[in-house]
């Protein structure tokens, strides 16, 4: 295998879809924060303060649907300008990514992304909002790979991006090692956890 296709978001033939974790939110229910600083879901200044729900399984246009799948909604403000009057390509990344990234949690521990790809399809004026749908397109060993498009204003409204990406399952080591240690005391890990991380 190329390291090109190795590194390929395209989903492996031997990718599989597992179901929602007994314990993950059900269909409807709002998906809470991953962290209370987290500056795509907590209601934090300067965040982008996304919305999500644990959406139903349909799939799109006759296909057969998957077990797992995201909606989230995020008001496009003043200041998430880039050009005159439309949001920045970064606050799209930024909304895709969270949507994304609370889609492979109902299924396994953390991931994180790892590979993330966006297309610009429409410009997005501020004062809109935007709504996202993720989902779950197969596992392989710890990479899991999910779509989304985002539309304008409402559920079924223009279709203004899509995105791929890969997230990878990590355990509590990588943000114990990597994290900033007041963070990680402000959600209740030890200075001793934090040590022992970090060897
Ligand atoms: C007390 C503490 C508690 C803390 C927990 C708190 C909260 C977290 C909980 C849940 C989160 C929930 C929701 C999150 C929602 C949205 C948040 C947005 C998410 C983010 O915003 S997160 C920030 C940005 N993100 C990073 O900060 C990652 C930096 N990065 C790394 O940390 C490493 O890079 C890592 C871990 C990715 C991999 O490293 P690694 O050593 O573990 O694994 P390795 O390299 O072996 O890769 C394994 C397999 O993935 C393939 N692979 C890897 N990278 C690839 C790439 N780029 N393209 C294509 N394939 C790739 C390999 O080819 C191999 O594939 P294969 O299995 O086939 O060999």
């Amino acid at each position: 295998m190329t390291q090109a296709s190795a590194r390929s978001l395209d989903v492996p033939a031997d990718a599989t879809i597992p179901s929602r974790h007994p314990k993950a939110p059900g269909v409807g229910e709002r998906i809470p924060p991953h962290n209370p600083a987290c500056r795509g879901c907590a209601d934090v200044p300067g965040g982008i303060h996304m919305e999500s729900w644990v959406d139903d399984d349909r799939g799109e246009g006759g296909d057969p649907g998957v077990g797992v799948a995201v909606r989230s909604r995020m008001a496009v403000t003043d200041d998430m300008q880039g050009g005159p009057g439309l949001i920045h390509g970064g606050y799209l990344m930024a909304a895709f990514d969270e949507c994304l990234g609370s889609v492979a949690p109902l299924v396994t521990r953390s991931c994180v992304t790892a590979r993330l790809e966006t297309d610009f399809r429409a410009p997005v004026p501020v004062g809109t909002t935007l709504w996202l749908r993720a989902r779950l397109d197969g596992v392989l060993r710890r990479k899991y790979f999910v779509s989304a498009e985002a539309r304008l204003d409402s559920e079924d409204g223009p279709l203004v991006g899509t995105a791929r990406a890969l997230f990878v399952q990590v355990d509590l080591q990588h943000f114990l090692r990597h994290g900033r240690a007041e963070d990680l005391e402000a959600i209740g890990a030890s200075a001793e956890q934090i040590r022992a991380a970090r060897g």
